[in-house]
Formats: structure tokens, C-alpha cells, sequence
């Protein structure tokens, strides 16, 4: 990968390389933009089967994180970072106290959090280095593991969804097969659950799937089944690009909406989306209740407040929809223009000349 033609292309500030021999780390912290404000971001921790396969990844996560907190209405940009390991084998605390200290170089510019792979006791070693993470563990005023808040908003905009492609927003007796049931399928498997959904679950973790299918009562199938099965409802959970030339085809549901990051291989394939009428709602869009739930801990945490904000994921989903039907543009096109609409007046209004301590006159005396 030719690494300044793929930062030009989306226009990323700055990618860090982090290497500490004695720990085993090697990470990569990408920082798309930060116009709105500091950029946050979860560290994902995964074994890639190449670096260029890693990078790419932080690219991608990092560039969803810009348009998912534009589109939140929140005041920071987006970044994201990628560890690459296993993280059932090769985490140790030097590694990520080691993380913590490169975060801390970063001045603020850079705000982590939980993602795949990487747990709350993970980022209280971070904080062992530096202020600039959140979800760390209640004790410290942190929100804890973002997850059941994530679930909560996937809820939300799923029942949004529902309410598009069915005329009711009810998911009681709907068919919903979720793909991966980790920290957030299994939140949102309890909500959907609760309200009389049909649940079909898969992953590549017995356990994880075992757990789900007593808990909720929930089918259990293999991971490459979950294209082919019937249901109402698909909801992606587990890792990106599920949606792809393979897969698009076989998917019966009327309804994609889930938590996964980067559910679209391509562009190319929500175009498709649109043109077989599957009703899509954005991940960037529907998966934003974890990071509502961490950006709050920067003002003093209040969960309350944070689960009153999720639910404006219903209204953005719907709004969505209908920049969508106004302009019969995909779903996805909609969301970026939301998003790059707010990026936009911002950096407008920033063009403006400002006397504040960062501009070399407000030095003269
Ligand atoms: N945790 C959070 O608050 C947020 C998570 N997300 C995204 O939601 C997704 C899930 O996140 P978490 O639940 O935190 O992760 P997790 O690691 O707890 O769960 C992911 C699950 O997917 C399974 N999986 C991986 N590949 C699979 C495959 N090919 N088929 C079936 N299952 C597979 C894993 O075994 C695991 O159980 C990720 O894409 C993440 O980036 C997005 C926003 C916030
Ligand atoms: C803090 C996380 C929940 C934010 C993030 O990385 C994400 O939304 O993907």
C-alpha cells in the first residue's frame, strides 16, 4: 500500500506507527480529521493476516469515526487504532501501558476507548499512562464497557428501520438473524428478546453462541448460513464487509441493521442495496450510542442523560430515510452528506480570523 496516496485520497491528518519491543506492541493510531474537535475512537485489537491488512483497517474504522460523530452532533473528529494481536494470547499489561504513553505524545489529539477485542481492564492500564481514554472502570466516573449503550442505540434504529420497510416499528414476532453475538449482539439480543423478536444467532465462538441461543431462546446456525437464512431482519455484529459480491445476493431480509463497523464492502454495494429496495441503516449512523455514551464522560458522566441522547439514533435513522427517498439516493449516500454537511459549516466558520492564544498575534504585545 502506497500509504500518502490512500491518506490523500480521504485526506487523513496522520497515521502513528507504535512499536515497543518489550511489550510486543505494535499498533496503529489513524486520525482522519479533527475539524469538530479532538478525535475519539476505540483501539480495536485483532490478529491480521498482513500489516498492510492492519492498516487499512485503522484507515477504514478511523475515516467512520470522523462521519459517525459529525452525524451524533457531537463536538470531536475521528480516529481509531488497531493492535495487532490476539487478544485471547498477546496481551500483557506493559503492552498497553506502553499504548497508553504513545496516546499521552498525542497531547489530546487522540481519545481512546473500547473496540474488538480490548475490555475495560484494558483501558484502566491505559489510563495508568494517560487521561485520554475513556470507558475505563465506574470507580474512576467512567461509563464502564460502552457495549449495552452501542446495543441499545442499534435498537433503537432498528426499530426505526422496522417502521420504514414494515409500517411499524413493532419487532414483536419479526425474524432478526444477528451475525456475531459479542458484547453488543448480546445487549441487543436481550432487547430484542424482551419485546418478542425471533432470534436466529451465529458465530465463530461456540460459546459465544451456546450462551445466546439458552438465554433468548435463540436458533443457533452456522457463520456461513447467516446470508441464507429467512428472516425479516439482518443484523451484522461481528467484523465489516459482510455485505460483498458473495453475500448481497443471498441476503433475504428486508431490513440490514446492526452494530458492525464498515458493513459495506464497497460503495458499490449499498447502491445495490438500494436498487433491491433493502432497507439499510447506516452503521456509522446506527452504532453512534457507544461513543455518545464515552463523549459524555468528557463533561462529567450522567447515564441518564446519555440514554435520553441514544435515542435521537431513532430520529437519525429517519432522517436519514427520507434525505434518501427526497433525493432517491442509497441510504449511505444520505448519512455522508449529513455528516459532511456539518464537517463543512464548521470548517467554514473556523476559516474566520480568531485572536485566541493559538494565533501568532494574539502574542504582540
Ligand atoms: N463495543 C461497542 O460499543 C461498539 C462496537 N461497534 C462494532 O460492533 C461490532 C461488534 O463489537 P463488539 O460486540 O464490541 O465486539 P465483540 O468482539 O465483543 O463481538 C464480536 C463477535 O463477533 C464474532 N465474529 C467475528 N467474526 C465472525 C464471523 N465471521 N461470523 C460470526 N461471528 C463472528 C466474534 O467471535 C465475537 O463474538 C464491531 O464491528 C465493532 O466495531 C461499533 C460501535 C460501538
Ligand atoms: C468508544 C467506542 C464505543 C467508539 C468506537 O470506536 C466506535 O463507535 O466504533
Amino acid at each position: 500500500m502506497a500509504i500518502f496516496v490512500e491518506m490523500e485520497k480521504y485526506d487523513y491528518e496522520q497515521v502513528l506507527f507504535c512499536q515497543d519491543k518489550n511489550s510486543g506492541l505494535k499498533a496503529i493510531i489513524a486520525l482522519h480529521d479533527t475539524t469538530l474537535g479532538p478525535a475519539l475512537g476505540g483501539t480495536r485489537m485483532w490478529t491480521y493476516a498482513t500489516e498492510e491488512a492492519a492498516v487499512e483497517d485503522a484507515l477504514r474504522l478511523a475515516k467512520g469515526m470522523t462521519y459517525k460523530n459529525a452525524a451524533a452532533g457531537l463536538d470531536l473528529g475521528g480516529g481509531k487504532t488497531v493492535i495487532i494481536g490476539d487478544p485471547r494470547k498477546d496481551k500483557n499489561p506493559e503492552l498497553f501501558r506502553a499504548f497508553g504513553r504513545y496516546i499521552q505524545s498525542l497531547n489530546g489529539r487522540y481519545i481512546t476507548a473500547e473496540d474488538v477485542g480490548t475490555t475495560v481492564e484494558d483501558m484502566d492500564l491505559i489510563h495508568l499512562e494517560t487521561d485520554y481514554v475513556t470507558g475505563i472502570s465506574p470507580e474512576f466516573g467512567s461509563s464502564g464497557n460502552p457495549s449495552p449503550v452501542t446495543a441499545y442505540g442499534v435498537y433503537m434504529g432498528m426499530k426505526a428501520a422496522a417502521k420504514e420497510a414494515f409500517g411499524s416499528d413493532s419487532l414483536e414476532g419479526k425474524t432478526v438473524a444477528v451475525q456475531g453475538v459479542g458484547n453488543v449482539a448480546y445487549s441487543l439480543c436481550e432487547h430484542l428478546y424482551k419485546e418478542g423478536a425471533k432470534i436466529i444467532v451465529t458465530d465463530i465462538n461456540e460459546q459465544a453462541v451456546k450462551r445466546a441461543a439458552e438465554a433468548f431462546k435463540a436458533t443457533a446456525i452456522d457463520p456461513d448460513d447467516i446470508y441464507d437464512v429467512d428472516c425479516d431482519i439482518y443484523a451484522p455484529c461481528a467484523l465489516g464487509a459482510t455485505i460483498n459480491d458473495e453475500t448481497i445476493h443471498r441476503i433475504k431480509a428486508k431490513v440490514i441493521a446492526g452494530s458492525a463497523n464498515n458493513q459495506l464492502k464497497l460503495p458499490k454495494h449499498g447502491d445495490m442495496l438500494h436498487e433491491k429496495g433493502i432497507v439499510y441503516a447506516p452503521d456509522y449512523i446506527i452504532n453512534a450510542g457507544g461513543v455518545i455514551n464515552v463523549a459524555d464522560e468528557l463533561n462529567g458522566y450522567n447515564r441518564n442523560r446519555v440514554m435520553k441522547k441514544v435515542e435521537i439514533i431513532y430520529h437519525n435513522i429517519n432522517r436519514i430515510f427520507e434525505i434518501s427517498k427526497k433525493s432517491d439516493i442509497p441510504t449511505y449516500v444520505a448519512a455522508d452528506r449529513m455528516a459532511e454537511e456539518r464537517i463543512a459549516s464548521v470548517r467554514a466558520s473556523r476559516n474566520q480570523f480568531l485572536t485566541n492564544g493559538h494565533h501568532a498575534l494574539s502574542r504582540r504585545k
